[in-house]
C-alpha cells in the first residue's frame, strides 16, 4: 500500500549554521534538508525535479557565498548563489504557490545612516557579497511581492560551521594579542534565536521584510572583549590575552564592510511576536555549548 507522503518545510542548507540551528530548533518529521550534493539551486530544471518529489509546505532559504572577502574576487559564484539560486526558488515557489522565507544581510546597507535601519530604507551595499544579497532580495520582492518574506539579520554565529566566535577562540589561543576594530557597530545575532525568527515566520504565515537580530549594539571589538571574558569564565580559555580596539584603516580586508549596520527590530516584533534577548546572553549560551 502507498503511503501519503507527508507535508513538509523544506531547508535549502543542511551543514551551514542556520540550517543546523534549525534542524536543532524544528520538529525533525516535517522538516527536510537540502544542502549542495542534495540539490542544485543554480539550475531551475534540476532543482524542479529534486523539490518535486516532496510535498512542500514552505521553503527556507538557509543558503547563500557567505565568504565577504572571497566574494571581491569571485563576483560571478557570489550572484550564481546570491541572486540566481535566490530567483530559481522564487519563481518554484510562486509556481506552487508555497510560502518563501528568505534571509538578507545588514552588508546591503551603506553604514552611513547613524541610527538603526529601517526594512524600508534604501539600498547601498559597499561589497560585492552585500551587492549579491540585496540582488536576491529584489528578486523574492519582484517575483513574490507580499507573498515573500525576506528575514535580514546580522553578525551571525553559532556553535555550528564558522563564524566570528570560533575565529576569536582559535585566535585566542594562538595569539599572544589581538587586535580588533572598534570603529564597525552591528549586532550579533545567535543562529539558534534567527532560526526561532525563521520557524515562525512559517507558522505564521509572515510577508514582507523584517529585521531579526539579537538586542543590544557592539562593535567587532566589543564583541571580542566579551567572547574573552565568557570564555575565561566558563573555562574555554585557560588566561586572557590583550585584546587592543583598532580602526578600520588597521585592518585592510579585501571587501568594505558597512561602519554601522544596526537593524531595526520594531516590524519583526510587532509581526512575529518575539522579542529578542541580548546578545551577551545569547553568547553566554552559544559558548555553553562549546564547552
Ligand atoms: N553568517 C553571518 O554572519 C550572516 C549570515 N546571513 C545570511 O544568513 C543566511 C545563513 O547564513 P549561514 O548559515 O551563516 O551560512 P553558512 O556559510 O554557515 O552556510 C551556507 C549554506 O549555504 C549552502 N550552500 C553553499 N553553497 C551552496 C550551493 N552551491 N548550493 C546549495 N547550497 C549551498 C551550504 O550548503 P551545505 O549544507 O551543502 O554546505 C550551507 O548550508 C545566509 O543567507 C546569509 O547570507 C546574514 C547576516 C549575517
Ligand atoms: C579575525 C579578525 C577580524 N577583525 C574584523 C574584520 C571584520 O571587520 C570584522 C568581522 O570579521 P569577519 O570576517 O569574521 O566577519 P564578516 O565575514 O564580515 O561577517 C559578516 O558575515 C556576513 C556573512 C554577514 O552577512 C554579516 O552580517 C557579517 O556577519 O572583524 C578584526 O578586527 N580582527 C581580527 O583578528
Amino acid at each position: 500500500m502507498l503511503r501519503e507522503r507527508p507535508n513538509v518545510i523544506v531547508v535549502i542548507g543542511k551543514s551551514g549554521q542556520l540550517a543546523q540551528a534549525i534542524r536543532v530548533n524544528a520538529d525533525p518529521q516535517s522538516m527536510v534538508f537540502m544542502g549542495r550534493d542534495d540539490i542544485d539551486i543554480v539550475d531551475f530544471d534540476k532543482m524542479s525535479l529534486s523539490l518535486d518529489t516532496h510535498k512542500i509546505t514552505a521553503v527556507i532559504n538557509a543558503s547563500a557565498y557567505t565568504a565577504v572577502d572571497n566574494a571581491e574576487s569571485d563576483e560571478t559564484s557570489a550572484f550564481l548563489l546570491n541572486e540566481k539560486a535566490v530567483k530559481n526558488l522564487a519563481v518554484y515557489c510562486k509556481n506552487k504557490s508555497l510560502r518563501f522565507i528568505h534571509v538578507s544581510t545588514d552588508y546591503v546597507f551603506g553604514g552611513s545612516k547613524g541610527s538603526p535601519y529601517l526594512p524600508t530604507d534604501d539600498y547601498a551595499p559597499q561589497s560585492i557579497y552585500g551587492a549579491s544579497k540585496m540582488a536576491g532580495e529584489v528578486a523574492v520582492k519582484d517575483i513574490l511581492g507580499e507573498l515573500g518574506c525576506i528575514i535580514r539579520t546580522s553578525w551571525v554565529y553559532s556553535e555550528f560551521g564558522n563564524n566570528f566566535v570560533k575565529t576569536m577562540l582559535r585566535l585566542m589561543k594562538e595569539k599572544p594579542q589581538l587586535g580588533v576594530i572598534d570603529d564597525q557597530i552591528g549586532s550579533p545575532t545567535s543562529a539558534i534565536a534567527l532560526a526561532q525568527a525563521c520557524l515562525t515566520a512559517v507558522e505564521k504565515n509572515i510577508s514582507g521584510v523584517h529585521h531579526f537580530t539579537d538586542a543590544g549594539v557592539a562593535s567587532w571589538y566589543d564583541f571580542a572583549v566579551s567572547i574573552q571574558r565568557c570564555a575565561l569564565d566558563n573555562g574555554l580559555l585557560e588566561h586572557p590575552i590583550p585584546i587592543k580596539a583598532i580602526p578600520t584603516s588597521a585592518y585592510p580586508t579585501p571587501a568594505k564592510r558597512p561602519s554601522y549596520s544596526v537593524l531595526d527590530k520594531h516590524s519583526m516584533i510587532d509581526a512575529f511576536g518575539i522579542e529578542p534577548r541580548h546578545w551577551q546572553a545569547e553568547l553566554e549560551s552559544v559558548l555553553s555549548k562549546l564547552k
